[in-house]
């Protein structure tokens, strides 16, 4: 566990109101970013009033909530805004695998937000003006096999398949890494800008050095009410608006993914049913088109018991079949057997959470781990009996392209 040097505790929290501060990534000095933005909203933040480690294991959510209950409960708060997102916020990334190192709660000593038309600053101790310097290009980017080959993850692919013919399981997420090397030091700015503007419909996130745009909305948690955007079912673009129509009605009448949709909706029909007075599933997934894929999306929605913190939520959910499988023990299993590599943050719960448990977390999906001048690109397919290994390697390929374009511009 470690807390930042030269901050005194308890913390000493002010947030006020403030101008409109226009694009909130612009704001961002290079060390340290963190950000939470959806269609220009949302939370950007910067240096680290404290930091800790999670320690993995199946309590790891409650530990988080338990630390984050004695840091904010002890911190002096001076909040005029009185919003979700206001006074203190903690950033989180929690790696996929509960018995994986690596999950981290960050509390920034800066927090700018804007939400429906307001905007607030948030500082801990000292109040402190970063001069912002325009960042530099990456320059060229060079791309590098990750832990298995294109045609070592067809393998695997095929293998998931037999698995799932032979009854062992119904259904499970096979991902993917790929390296990439930029000529300078990655600064992580640079993309948070090109995903902001290219993926507006998305959350764009960066927690701890895990950057991305994820279109899955794990949990939002505003008081007592929840929301979930449950995703899985994907098809490419089309190459013309006929195209891209029909190849959404190919997917919204696929059996393949309306099957492999329905495993992710029913495992978050399960996680929230005992935490939900109200519960809203629709019987039918929507289309959710994106610049570069189109999925199977479903909006769900729900009524929480009073005091549950967002992190209690995201413990009871995650993985969700959109990222493990069917049945989630034995999906988590074939992973281990089959992925050959640590899925690290992605696929995990990311986001923020505030000090009364109201926050947003998304699943980190089209997304790279970014240390230094490299970075880990990640992207996985749900399989299921009928998968044809080409087909999931080329989506994989499509979800890998947010993170390239991000990389390259
Ligand atoms: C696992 C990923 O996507 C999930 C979310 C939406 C659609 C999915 C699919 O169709 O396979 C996946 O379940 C990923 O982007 O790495």
């Amino acid at each position: 566990m470690s807390v930042a040097l030269g901050l005194t505790r308890p913390l000493m929290v002010r947030t006020a109101l403030v101008d409109d501060p226009g694009d909130l990534i612009s704001r961002l000095p290079r060390t340290t970013p963190h950000a939470w933005i959806r269609r220009g909203e949302g939370l950007v933040a910067w240096g680290e009033a404290a930091r800790v480690t999670v320690p993995p294991g199946p309590g790891r959510f409650g530990w988080a909530r338990d630390w984050l209950a004695a840091t904010f409960g002890e911190a002096h708060v001076d909040d005029d805004v009185g919003a979700p997102g206001s006074g203190p916020v903690a950033f989180g990334s929690f790696t996929f695998d509960q018995d994986a190192h690596g999950s981290v709660l960050v509390v920034p000593q800066v927090v700018l937000a804007r939400r429906e038309g307001r905007a607030w600053l948030t500082t801990i101790g000292e109040e402190r003006l970063d001069l912002v310097r325009a960042p530099r290009d990456l320059g060229r980017i060079r791309y590098g096999d990750g832990s298995l080959t294109a045609p070592e993850w067809e393998h695997a692919v095929a293998r998931a398949v037999e698995q799932i013919r032979s009854g062992r399981l119904e259904k499970v997420v096979l991902a993917r890494d790929l390296t990439a090397t930029a000529e300078r030091e990655i600064d992580v700015r640079v993309l948070l800008s090109r995903l902001a503007l290219r993926y507006p419909e998305c959350y764009t996130f960066s927690c701890a050095g895990l950057v991305g745009a994820t279109p899955e909305l794990l949990v939002r948690h505003t008081g007592e009410t929840i929301e979930s955007l449950v995703l899985a079912g994907t098809t490419a673009r089309g190459t013309d608006p006929a195209d891209d129509a029909r190849r959404g009605t190919a997917l919204f009448t696929s059996e393949k993914d309306r099957h492999e949709h329905a495993c992710a909706v029913e495992s978050v029909r399960e996680a929230l049913t005992p935490l939900c007075s109200e519960l809203k599933v629709p019987r039918e997934p929507e289309l959710l088109v994106l610049p570069n894929v189109q999925h199977l999306a479903s909006p769900v929605t729900g009524r929480l018991a009073a005091g549950s913190s967002v992190l209690d939520v995201v413990a009871a959910m995650h993985p969700t079949a959109a990222v493990g499988g069917t049945p989630t023990p034995t999906a988590l299993e074939v992973i281990r057997e089959l992925e050959g590599m640590d899925r690290a943050g992605y696929a995990g719960p990311v986001g923020w959470i505030d000090a009364r448990g109201d926050g947003e977390w998304g699943i980190a999906l089209r997304c790279a781990q970014i240390e230094g001048a490299r970075a880990r690109l990640f992207a996985g397919c749900g399989i299921m009996g009928d998968s044809v290994p080409a087909a999931e390697l080329a989506e994989a390929q499509a979800k890998l392209r947010v993170m390239q374009y991000a990389l390259e511009g």
